[in-house]
């Protein structure tokens, strides 16, 4: 057969494993539809189904992933089913899902990787006002950065925990890559003012200190805003994302410029809905203890005895008297499991005060 044929042959069954694949997401949505009516029909007048499921999402991407043969990795392969089951579960009902705008932030990346791009996702200012709008049932679902590995906690975000009562439903990992944009306008040669927001500043601080040491760092709200203000200027440069870079029309002077490779940011995915155990699972609570000797040794001690893999601690001040602290902590299990239960119950006899913030399924993607 010559090249031309071959070719023809393969396009002629890629054709036909379209139609395949197409009848099948069809019959899947339907199927999703159908799942919808049944959950509705199971309740009471009047009273609103939950559609979302994030524990089933998790479980039905692991098992893709476990099924998965190749040549497509799993990620890839998983990245597909979850743009497949957004789009399954906007027909049941469409999501809404805030995050830390404007658009073109890491924030957003992370809401559209966890939930897939079927969800309308709404830009807020600042992280506090997230909270509200879940609060306040405008939208369904947050997203809120939680963590980066080079910079380390994010503390708005600890602490709107301890000022509004949240589940939170899920997680979510980002690799963040920063590049150096600019806009068409910008005398490369004269850049004097670098925007970002601080902790991008921060994730870059030894690239700059090398590369352009003497130029001012401006932090701004956030990395897209300052994408959005050098469009307009001829001798400053931002440091955001590709989402940014894309949306601004601007272009990249110097690529992946943050200080460490595996530099990730975590975000928290919050709500009213608890999510039941999918067996991998993590939990956070707040404690805040009495201030006396030994009281840090009393709280881990029931983590460390029972074998639970403790993944964060973090410090906040507790702003209910000055010197005194509430602890951030994050662990493998479900608040259900009986274990997990006899040590919160443990914890809670020794604490001032415990708040369980959510247990919810591992990060899949
Ligand atoms: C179809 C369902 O509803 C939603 C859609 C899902 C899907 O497309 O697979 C999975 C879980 C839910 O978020 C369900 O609960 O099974």
């Amino acid at each position: 057969m010559s090249d031309e044929a071959q070719l023809k042959a393969l396009r002629n069954r890629i054709d036909s494993i379209d139609e395949k694949i197409l009848e099948l997401i069809s019959e899947r949505a339907l199927c999703a539809q159908t799942v919808a009516q049944v959950k509705q029909k199971a309740l009471p007048e009047g009273e609103k189904a939950v559609f979302y499921r994030p524990e089933r999402e998790a479980w039905v991407l692991k098992h893709i992933m476990e099924l998965n043969q190749g040549p497509l990795d799993n990620e890839e392969m998983a990245r597909l089913f979850r743009e497949i089951m957004s789009a399954c579960l906007a027909l049941e009902e469409p999501l809404k899902v805030a995050y830390l705008g404007p658009e073109g932030t890491f924030t957003q990346a992370a809401a559209l990787k966890h939930f897939g791009h079927s969800v309308i996702s709404v830009p807020m200012a600042a992280i506090d006002e997230i909270f509200r709008e879940v609060a306040a049932g405008a939208v369904q679902f947050g997203v809120v950065p939680v963590e980066n590995s080079t910079e380390g906690a994010i503390n708005h975000t600890l602490d709107s925990f301890l000022e509004h009562d949240m589940v939170i439903c899920g997680e979510v990992e980002l690799r963040i890559h920063h590049h150096l944009l600019v806009g068409e306008n910008t005398k490369t040669d004269k850049i004097s003012r670098v925007y970002s927001h601080a902790q991008s500043l921060a994730q870059c601080r030894k690239w700059l200190d090398a590369h352009y040491p003497n130029v001012e760092r401006v932090a701004v709200a956030s990395n897209a805003d300052a994408a959005k203000r050098v469009k307009g200027e001829w001798n400053s440069a931002a440091i955001a994302g590709d989402m940014a870079c894309e949306l601004y029309g601007l272009s990249k002077i110097a690529e992946k410029i943050e200080d460490r490779p595996d530099n990730s940011t975590r975000f928290l995915i919050i709500g009213n809905q608890k999510v039941p155990p999918t067996g991998d699972d993590k939990t956070s609570v707040i404690v805040s203890m009495r201030n006396k000797p030994g009281a840090l040794h009393h709280l881990l001690e029931p983590f460390h005895t029972n074998g639970i893999d403790l993944t964060r601690i973090e410090t906040r001040p507790s702003r209910s008297g000055k010197w005194t602290y509430v602890f951030f902590i994050d662990f493998i299990g479900h608040q259900h499991d009986p274990l997990i239960k006899d040590v919160l119950e443990k914890i809670n006899d020794e604490s001032v005060a415990l708040k369980v913030l959510g247990s919810y399924p591992k990060a899949v993607l």
